[in-house]
């Protein structure tokens, strides 16, 4: 390796401490259909970055994009250190293992039970674990996420909706990620049950120090969890901030969706709750781990919003 390479490893390897995914100037289509242009986003690690935009914008593509499901037109994607499209087929097995995905709808087998859906990582990643073990790993990944240790016997079929995301979120944790990918996770969960699945993805990410990439359309998610959100509107991530930043912009798509009827419904529900603990809770800024660089909150102000 030269000297200029082994530069670039460090400053890489020093830029994934503070930031465990890097986009930059991103480009997808399909066809003559351009779904991103120039997007660039940086992920800080340990946080909870929400993810959202109107229907279409390429929350979910840009998420494909980074765990390697969608191959870009143009641009650099690197995920815990290593670009993406570099790396070696060991490289990509070793990244797959270091992230856990929720795909919308949960995506279990529905002719394995619980159990044997969260063991399926295991195998495929781990083949020499005996099967006793394996099936206590399972066992213990279900209980982390809430449900009883009886959920593991059970098929897919058998369980709320509820029960199945959080049957999802075990499987996504088989490998003891660092990366948590969460495509809409409290969609189609009643109100109790998705401030419950909430409260879950806080507690885990804060215990098991995840950084967590967190797509929603739920106000009550961003601000009950989330302590930057990023806006996807006209082909790129127009802003990232906190929502207290976002708001301060003069932006149409955010106005609209922050201080629309919604919007504001789930700040008062978030204030009511705060004031009911005893004091409005604003969530601290993630740590950057030292030397990471200021990024600004508004990125483009050109667009009218998605
Ligand atoms: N495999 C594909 N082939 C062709 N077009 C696709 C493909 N996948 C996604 N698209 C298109 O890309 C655009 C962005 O899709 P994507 O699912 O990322 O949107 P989204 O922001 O996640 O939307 P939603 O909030 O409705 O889930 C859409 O217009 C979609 O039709």
């Amino acid at each position: 390796m030269s000297d200029v390479d082994t530069l670039e490893a460090e400053r890489t390897a020093r830029s994934s401490d503070a930031f465990p995914i890097v986009v930059e100037g991103l480009r997808n289509a399909f066809g003559d259909h351009v779904i991103h242009e120039d997007l660039s986003l940086k992920v800080r690690k340990g946080e909870i970055l929400g993810v959202v935009g109107g229907s279409g914008t390429g929350k979910s593509v840009l998420m494909r994009s980074i765990i390697g499901l969608q191959q870009p037109e143009a641009g650099e994607i690197t995920v815990l250190g290593h670009h993406m499209d570099a790396s070696t087929d060991d490289e990509g097995r070793d990244l797959r293992s270091r992230w856990g995905v929720l795909f919308q709808g949960g995506a279990l087998f529905s002719t394995l039970t619980v159990g044997e859906n969260v063991e399926v990582p295991l195998r495929q990643f781990y083949p020499e674990i005996d099967d006793t073990l394996r099936s206590e790993i399972a066992r213990f990944k279900v209980r982390l996420t809430g449900l009883a240790e009886e959920a593991a016997y059970k098929y897919p079929n058998e369980l709320s909706g509820g029960m199945r995301k959080r049957a999802g979120l075990a499987r996504a944790l088989a490998l003891d990620p660092e990366l948590l990918f969460l495509d809409e996770p409290t969609a189609g969960l009643d109100p109790i049950g998705a401030a419950a699945f909430d409260r879950l993805t806080r507690e885990l990410a804060d215990s098991l120090g995840l950084t967590v990439f967190l797509i929603t359309h739920d106000l009550d998610t961003l601000h009950a969890i989330c302590d930057r959100v990023a806006v996807l509107a006209d082909k790129q991530v127009i802003a990232v901030g906190t929502i207290p930043e976002l708001l301060a912009l003069d932006h149409p798509w955010i106005q609209e969706y922050f201080n629309g009827p919604r919007g504001r419904a789930a700040l008062c529900a978030k204030d009511d709750i705060s004031m009911k603990d005893g004091a409005p809770k604003d969530r601290a800024p993630v740590t950057q781990g030292g030397s990471a660089p200021e990024e600004p909150v508004l990125k483009n102000t050109n667009g009218s919003g998605a």
